[in-house]
């Protein structure tokens, strides 16, 4: 069959240079003559030739994107091309656990649907204008070629394409690695062509299994991302926007941050981090967001230190009572800048940015915000519809810690649990902390020696918070005692000004 095509391929490629030709001379023929010849010969092309070719563009569009097409179809024939085609790209990808077979430039991958041959050709236009740039311009222009009978015409542009589009999908999904997306200064964006965000491969371990905290609430988050996830129907039904917002906040190292991560692990979704200290204005930030894409979670880290984003009452109520120092120099850092004013994204454009992008851009996304002080933050910014779960992420239970324990030692049990769990109902410690002590210091360290090491750990927290409690109510009761005196002079004060003021109208009424 291949064979005929090709002959056939021949034959029609000598009748395309026969009608090239004629293009040519054809004014010097009589009109009718003309317009017999152009009807036969094209008759005769689509007998000796009778498939049709479609092809799929890699860049579409103004704005040259790649076509999601294009995609789909390469990862179709990706799976095709190992047992098909004789030459491929290979790369590998997800820590070689899988290798990627591509098909390699002008190599034919033959295609069967409910019986009909197809056959498909990445191909290449080399663009031959010397414009002369700045910067590097592509000018390979690629694209796949699908050729196929013209009996098959409804059949193949209809449920094949379709099948492949869907397939592709698919493929991609199980072997795309995710990425770890961060924004580049805007001041890059135009001088230096930088794209808006830079990737690396999303690679962190965490999971919801290696996750310390209770299990119900675990769950519980767990369910509402699956359920957000396959929740397209749903969204739709209900007219809402397919996307969903989660605050999480907590002191540092209690496992926000992780969670971020075991969050993207569950769903397989990719993970913007927008810093937005960065971003210079509201439109920027629309842009940003532009481009994210689908199933992806867009992160906004410590968001009280990223912005003057407080609201108006808090803010004002912190510079009276002057505002607590911060001892993260990453976070402080972030509030430094912010304080600069060098960022001029504002909080309703924040919360355009929330509202409007989601509308604007498709579904299949969650926004999460992070912070450690939930109180500072403008209750507009948090309010359900926007953020749309709140999740407190606290110092570690005994629960949290048997997850850990489990994790870093491989026990479920130890005569030393009960130690540790009623130290830690009465002290305030975090996952981070514990997964410290828990991490054996070298390879001989038994289970029982950093067993130990966390409980000595928790006995000095204890009395540490012993002796601040202690401290705390030193200072309360000198701050009473001072009080008191300076209420009880007020009273002497009074008392002496009552009597002086009797003694001038007993005076006066002497006189
Ligand atoms: N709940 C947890 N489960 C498992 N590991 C945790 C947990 N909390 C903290 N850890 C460990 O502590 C380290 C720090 O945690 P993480 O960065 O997630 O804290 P965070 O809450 O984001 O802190 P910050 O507010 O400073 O950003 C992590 O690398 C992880 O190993
Ligand atoms: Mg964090």
């Amino acid at each position: 069959m291949t064979g005929m095509r090709e002959m056939g391929t021949n034959v029609g490629s000598v009748l395309a240079s026969l009608m090239f030709v004629w293009a040519i001379f054809k004014e010097y023929f009589p009109y009718r003559l003309r317009g017999h010849v152009e009807k036969y010969s094209q008759k005769l092309v689509r007998f000796v030739y009778p498939y049709i070719e479609i092809n799929f563009h890699e860049l579409t569009g103004e704005r040259l994107k790649r076509s999601e097409a294009f995609v789909a179809i390469q990862n179709y024939l990706s799976t095709k091309a190992s047992s098909q085609a004789s030459r491929f790209k290979a790369d590998v990808v997800k820590e070689s656990k899988s290798l990627v077979l591509t098909m390699d430039d002008h190599e034919e991958v033959p295609d069967e649907f409910n019986g009909v041959k197809v056959w498909w050709v990445l191909g290449k236009h080399i663009n031959k204008s010397q414009s002369i740039s700045y910067y590097p311009v592509s000018d390979e222009k690629r694209y796949f070629k699908l050729t196929f009978h013209k009996h098959h015409r409804e059949l193949i542009t209809g449920s094949y394409v379709d099948h492949v589009m869907k397939e592709g999908k698919t493929v991609f999904v199980e072997n795309r690695q995710r990425k770890l997306y961060s924004n580049n200064p805007s001041k890059n964006w135009r001088f230096w062509k930088q794209t808006k965000w830079s990737h690396v491969y999303f690679d962190h371990p965490a999971t919801f299994d290696t996750l310390a905290m209770e299990t119900k609430m675990k769950e519980d988050i767990k369910k509402d991302l699956m359920k957000f996830s396959k929740g397209k129907e749903y969204y739709a039904k209900i007219g809402k926007a397919w996307k969903r917002g989660y605050l999480l906040y907590g002191p540092p190292g209690t496992g926000k941050s992780t969670m971020i991560a075991a969050m993207a692990n569950f769903l397989n979704y990719d993970v913007y981090d927008l810093e937005l200290t960065t971003v210079m204005d509201n439109t920027e930030l629309r842009n940003l967001l532009i481009e994210t894409s689908n199933k992806s979670i867009v992160v906004i880290e410590d968001i009280d230190c990223s912005l003057d984003l407080t609201g108006q009452r808090v803010k004002k109520k912190e510079k009276d009572q002057g505002d607590e120092v911060e001892t993260d120099p990453v976070k402080k850092e972030k509030k430094e800048e912010s304080d600069n004013k060098s960022s001029k994204v504002t909080l309703s454009g924040l919360l355009n940015f929330i509202d409007g992008l989601w509308s604007a851009c498709g579904g299949e996304r969650i926004i999460v915000f992070t912070t450690n002080h939930v109180e500072k933050l403008d209750p507009a910014l948090i309010r359900r519809g926007r953020m749309d779960k709140h999740i407190e992420m606290s110092y570690c239970s005994f629960e949290a810690f048997k997850v850990l324990a489990n994790n870093y030692l491989d026990v479920d049990s130890h005569e030393l649990f009960a130690k540790i769990e009623s130290l830690l109902a009465e002290t305030n410690i975090t996952p981070a902390d514990v997964a410290e002590n828990l991490m054996p210091k070298s390879d001989e360290e038994g289970v029982e020696t950093s067993l130990n090491s966390l409980i000595e750990a928790l006995e000095e927290v204890k009395e540490e918070e012993a002796r601040k409690k202690e401290e705390e109510e030193v200072r309360l009761k000198a701050e009473k005692e001072e009080k008191e005196k300076e209420e009880s002079a007020q009273e002497s004060v009074k008392i002496d000004e009552n009597s002086a003021n009797s003694v001038v109208k007993e005076n006066g009424f002497h006189k």
